[in-house]
C-alpha cells in the first residue's frame, strides 16, 4: 500500500498542503517548528482518524479554524487507481470518514486501507511504559493479518463490561453473572488463541531484524504473557478467581492484561537496555510487524518515522533505513538538515526530498 496523494487543511501550522507524487522513501527536512511532524500527524490521522501527539483535537487543529481535512489516495497492487480516504475532525467534536467517497462509521472500517506504524522519539515507550501500549501493538498485529479477530474482540469487550456489571451488583445476579462468564470464557480463549499464533509468527522475525540491527543484544527474549495462569484455560482461571472478582466487582483475569514481556539475559529489557538500544528494539519490533503482515496479507503498511536520529548513532540509523528500504514499503522520514539523512539508504533505494519551510512544503530535485 502507498499514498499517491495527500491534501492537509489546517492541521497545526499546514494550512493548505498538496502534495503527490510520492516515492518509496519520502524524507522531509526542514528547521525546527517548520512542519515536519505534523505531515506524518496528518498521515496518521489518515490510517487511523486519530492523532499519535495528542486526542485533542483543539491542538490538532490550525488555530483560529474550525476544522481539519485530510484527504490521500492509498494505492494497491490490485487497486492501482487507488481508494480515496477523508477525515476531518471538528472542535465541536465531529469526526467525518470517507473511504471510497463513502462515509464509514467506524475506524476499525478505515484502518485496513491504510496501515500506519509509527517510530519516533517517544517509541521507547512500548518497552518502558504500561502493558496497554504493548496490547495495543499485539492487537493492531492481529488486526492486520487475521480478519476473524475483530468480531471476537468486540464481543470479549460487551461481554467483560456486562459481566462487570453484575459484579459490581453484588449476589443478586448470580444467573447472569453465569451467563456472562460463559460467554467471557469462549471469546477470551479465542483472542488468546488468535494472539499466540500471531506471536509465534512475529518473534522469529524480530530476532532476525535483531539480528541485524544489534548482534550484541543476542541474549533478547520476547515473552508473550496471556493474562491469566498459563496452566489453566480461561474459563477455569474466571472460575479461580471467581471469589476475588466478585469482592472486588471487575474480572482480574483474561485478554485484557495480557503483555508482552521482554528481556535481555534473564533481566527487564526495560531496566537494562541504553535509551538507542531501546529504541531499536522497537524498530524492530515495528518493523517485523510489517514484514507480518506483507507475507500474510500481500500488503505492506506504511512508515511514520520522526526523528530517527534522536537516540541513535549514524551506524544505527543507517542499518534502520537499510531494513526499511529492503522491506519496499513507503516511508515518510523527518530529519531538520538533508545531510542527515541524505547518504543513509542503500544504493538503488527510491527516495524524494521535500523541504518544509513555515508549513509550506516543496519538492526538492534530485
Ligand atoms: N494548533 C496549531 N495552530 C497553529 N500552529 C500550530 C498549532 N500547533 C502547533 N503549531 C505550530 O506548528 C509548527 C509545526 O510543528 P511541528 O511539530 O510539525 O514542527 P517540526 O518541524 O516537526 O519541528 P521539530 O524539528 O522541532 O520537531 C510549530 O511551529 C508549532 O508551534
Amino acid at each position: 500500500m502507498a499514498i499517491s496523494q495527500l491534501q492537509i487543511h489546517n492541521i497545526r501550522n499546514l494550512r493548505q498542503v498538496s502534495l503527490h507524487q510520492f516515492s518509496n522513501i519520502n524524507i522531509f527536512f526542514g528547521a525546527n517548528g517548520s512542519g515536519k511532524t505534523s505531515i506524518l500527524e496528518a498521515i496518521h490521522l489518515l490510517g487511523m482518524a486519530r492523532s499519535f501527539r495528542s486526542g485533542n483535537t483543539r491542538t490538532l487543529v490550525t488555530h483560529g479554524e474550525t476544522q481539519c481535512t485530510v484527504y490521500g489516495v492509498s494505492t494497491t497492487d490490485s487497486k492501482p487507481g487507488g481508494i480515496p480516504l477523508a477525515i476531518q475532525r471538528s472542535l465541536n467534536g465531529d469526526v467525518l470518514i470517507k473511504v471510497g467517497g463513502q462515509v464509514v462509521r467506524t475506524t476499525a472500517e478505515l484502518v485496513e486501507y491504510l496501515p500506519v506504524q509509527l517510530l519516533d522519539a517517544t517509541s521507547f515507550e512500548l518497552l518502558s511504559g504500561p502493558p496497554g501500549a504493548r496490547r495495543q501493538f499485539l492487537n493492531w498485529g492481529v488486526f492486520h493479518v487475521e480478519q476473524r479477530f475483530f468480531p471476537v474482540w468486540q464481543r470479549f469487550q460487551r461481554c467483560i463490561k456486562q459481566r462487570n456489571k453484575v459484579l459490581r451488583h453484588g449476589k443478586l445476579g448470580d444467573a447472569e453473572l453465569a451467563v456472562w462468564t460463559r460467554e467471557l470464557a469462549l471469546a477470551g480463549e479465542e483472542i488468546h488463541q488468535y494472539r499466540l499464533m500471531y506471536f509465534e509468527a512475529l518473534a522469529p522475525l524480530f530476532r532476525e531484524i535483531m539480528r541485524g540491527l544489534a548482534p550484541s543484544l543476542a541474549g533478547l527474549e520476547l515473552r508473550y504473557r496471556r493474562g491469566w495462569d498459563k496452566s489453566l484455560d480461561y474459563n477455569e482461571a474466571l472460575r479461580a478467581s471467581s471469589q476475588v472478582d466478585r469482592e472486588q466487582g471487575y474480572t482480574h483475569a483474561g485478554p485484557q492484561r495480557a503483555d508482552i514481556k521482554v528481556s535481555i539475559d534473564g533481566f527487564s529489557a526495560a531496566d537494562t537496555l541504553s535509551r538507542g538500544q531501546q529504541k531499536l528494539v522497537v524498530c524492530a519490533l515495528k518493523l517485523a510487524q510489517g514484514q507480518l503482515m506483507t507475507e500474510h496479507q500481500r500488503r505492506s503498511c506504511t512508515y511514520l518515522v520522526d526523528d530517527l536520529p534522536s537516540e541513535l548513532d549514524a551506524l544505527h540509523c543507517r542499518l534502520v533505513c537499510d531494513v526499511l528500504a529492503e522491506m519496499g514499503s513507503q516511508v515518510f522520514i523527518t530529519c531538520v538538515a538533508r545531510a542527515d539523512l541524505a547518504n543513509m539508504w542503500p544504493e538503488g533505494a527510491k527516495t524524494q526530498v521535500f523541504h518544509v519551510e513555515h508549513g509550506q512544503i516543496s519538492k526538492v530535485a534530485g
